[in-house]
């Protein structure tokens, strides 16, 4: 009855609710009281000193690590009830830092494997998977600027496009919020330049959350910035405000 309230109460423009969240590791609070609200088609970036509690937010929402306390709500679900394999299946993706591709795999097999399981509804008639699956690896090899390198090891690929390609194994699962934990660490100017393009065309049917320290790339892409520092928010809002915050300057951007 009360989850059934809570999500009626639930700002239907809300991708994702986070109430009173915190997580405590042997009385030391990681992540405090934190509440923030995601919409839908926005892109969020979350920044701040080191230990500040940004990827254990991001473990919270996956179901790596339970919570202590609090709620974190998506389309209307408790995510803090549920199994981390759940929570994908609900619609979360996560990428983490670093890659988990399959080099000996070609970039149209790496995409093939992380085609949903689950709409394999169509029974003896295979042939017509085959035909929406090889449909849906072009399309998402085409997002992530792979069209012309589906045939190739990924083992050759660069940084850059193994990043890609592991955001491309997310995006053939049409989650509809991604979050990704620095993504163009290690990557040149123009695969920066690139990925913010890519997120920009990926934001049209999701939401994303972003974990950065590169402020360019955070200018380039942000709807809007949450800093984090000691397991609460220090400051939120569009880049412009954020950046002159002196609350900001002091703890992170300063240094
Ligand atoms: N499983 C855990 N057990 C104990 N302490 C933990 C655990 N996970 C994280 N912490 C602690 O929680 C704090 C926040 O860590 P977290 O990795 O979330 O910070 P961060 O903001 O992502 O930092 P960075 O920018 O360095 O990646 C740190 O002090 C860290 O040591």
């Amino acid at each position: 009855m009360s989850a059934h309230v809570i999500s009626d109460q639930m700002n239907p423009d809300f991708a994702l609710a986070v109430e009173g969240l915190t997580v405590s590791f042997d009385g030391f609070k990681a992540v405090d009281d934190l509440s923030f609200y995601v919409d839908q088609n926005e892109i969020r970036v979350i920044i701040g000193p080191n230990g500040a509690g940004k990827t254990t937010v991001l473990d919270l929402i996956c179901g790596r690590t339970r919570a202590t306390f609090g709620s974190i709500r998506f389309k209307g679900r408790e995510l803090t009830r549920l199994k981390e394999h759940d929570i994908v299946l609900a619609g979360v993706g996560r990428k983490f830092q670093t890659p988990s591709i399959y080099d000996d795999l070609t970039v149209f097999e790496n995409l093939e494997i992380s085609y949903p399981k689950g709409r394999n509804v169509l029974g003896a008639l295979t042939f017509r998977r085959d035909a929406a699956v090889r449909e849906r690896v072009e399309e998402v090899a085409s997002t992530i600027f792979l069209a012309d390198r589906l045939n190739e090891r990924a083992e050759y690929l660069s940084h850059g496009q193994k990043q890609w390609l592991e955001i491309g194994m997310l995006l053939i699962q049409d989650p509809e919020l991604l979050m990704l934990d620095e993504p163009v660490a290690g990557m040149s100017v123009s695969e920066r330049k690139k990925t913010a393009e890519l997120l920009h065309t990926i934001i049209r049917d999701r939401s994303v959350i972003v974990i950065e320290h590169d402020m360019k790339f955070v200018e380039d892409i942000a709807h809007k910035v949450t800093v984090l520092h000691q397991g609460k928010i220090l400051s939120e809002g569009p880049m412009a405000k954020v950046q002159a915050d002196p609350k900001v300057i002091e703890v992170y951007l300063g240094h």
